[in-house]
């Protein structure tokens, strides 16, 4: 680490979904407020996440998806006349809650994390599948983007972007188990910081990645 210790105590992992509104003065969008929702909005992520597994495991009749395309569209229907401008919305902004109260990425679990460091678990359901047992070459970046964009903006750090992402798939990473995720702070100077990240099955390293994340310039998108 080439940072300097924060004197501040941490103010956690999951604070990022604020600090941007604050920062620029706006209020804080009502859905964001676990108050607003209690536990309902976590049971709707739960069983979208749910839905999609199923789905993606099931071969079901014709009848069925005749059926189920009709319900959806319904539900589209009912939801399109609520959409809401990005900053009042909910999907992916309950950072209290595990996975953000989102169906993207898969449900990150934080056990444990601190100013420069975040361990935990995450789940790779059937719906990331890429084929026999192994999770999709693309839904591994994705859940390294996410562990490494939040702890890059975490502990009161300006908003960064992800500049690059390698990533090293070193053995397959199996659908189904819980897997270790750790992700850390290797340097942090002037605007650029560079952050690692592992995810383990046991003792196997599944896959490994380094970021780059670019602390935005005021006004920058
Ligand atoms: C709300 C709920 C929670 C939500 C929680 C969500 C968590 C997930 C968060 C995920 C975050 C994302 O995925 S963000 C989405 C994906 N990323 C993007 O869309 C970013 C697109 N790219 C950009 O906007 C831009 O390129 C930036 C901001 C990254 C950098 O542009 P810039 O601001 O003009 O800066 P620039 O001068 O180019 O670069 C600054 C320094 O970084 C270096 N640099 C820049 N890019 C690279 C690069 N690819 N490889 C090496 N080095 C690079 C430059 O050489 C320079 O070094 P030196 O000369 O100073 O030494």
């Amino acid at each position: 680490m080439t940072s300097q210790p924060n004197p501040e105590p941490h103010k956690g992992f999951g604070d990022l979904g604020e600090r941007p509104w604050k920062a620029a003065g706006l209020p804080a969008h009502p859905g964001a407020d676990p108050a607003a929702y209690g536990r309902s909005w976590e049971t709707l992520a739960n069983a979208l996440s749910g839905f999609l597994d199923a789905l993606a495991e099931s071969v079901p009749g014709r009848e069925t998806v005749e059926a189920l395309a009709a319900d959806l569209t319904t539900w589209s229907d009912k939801l399109k006349p609520l959409a809401s401008p990005e900053r009042d919305r909910v999907f992916g902004r309950r950072t209290d809650l595990h996975g953000r109260g989102q169906s993207m990425s898969p449900k990150l679990v934080v056990i444990r994390s601190d100013r420069d460091s975040v361990e935990g678990t995450v789940h790779f359901g059937s719906y990331f599948l890429g084929g026999n047992g192994a999770v999709h070459g693309g839904a591994i970046p994705l859940i390294f983007d996410e562990i490494l964009g939040r702890l890059a903006n975490s502990a009161d750090r300006p908003p960064s972007r992800t500049a690059y992402l390698h990533t090293d798939f070193r053995s397959i990473t199996p659908i189904g188990p819980d897997l270790s995720i750790r992700a850390w702070f290797v340097s942090e100077e002037g605007r650029k910081r560079i952050l690692r990240a592992t995810i383990h099955h046991g003792d196997t390293l599944c896959a490994e990645a380094e970021g780059l994340f670019v602390a935005l310039r005021p006004g920058q998108p």
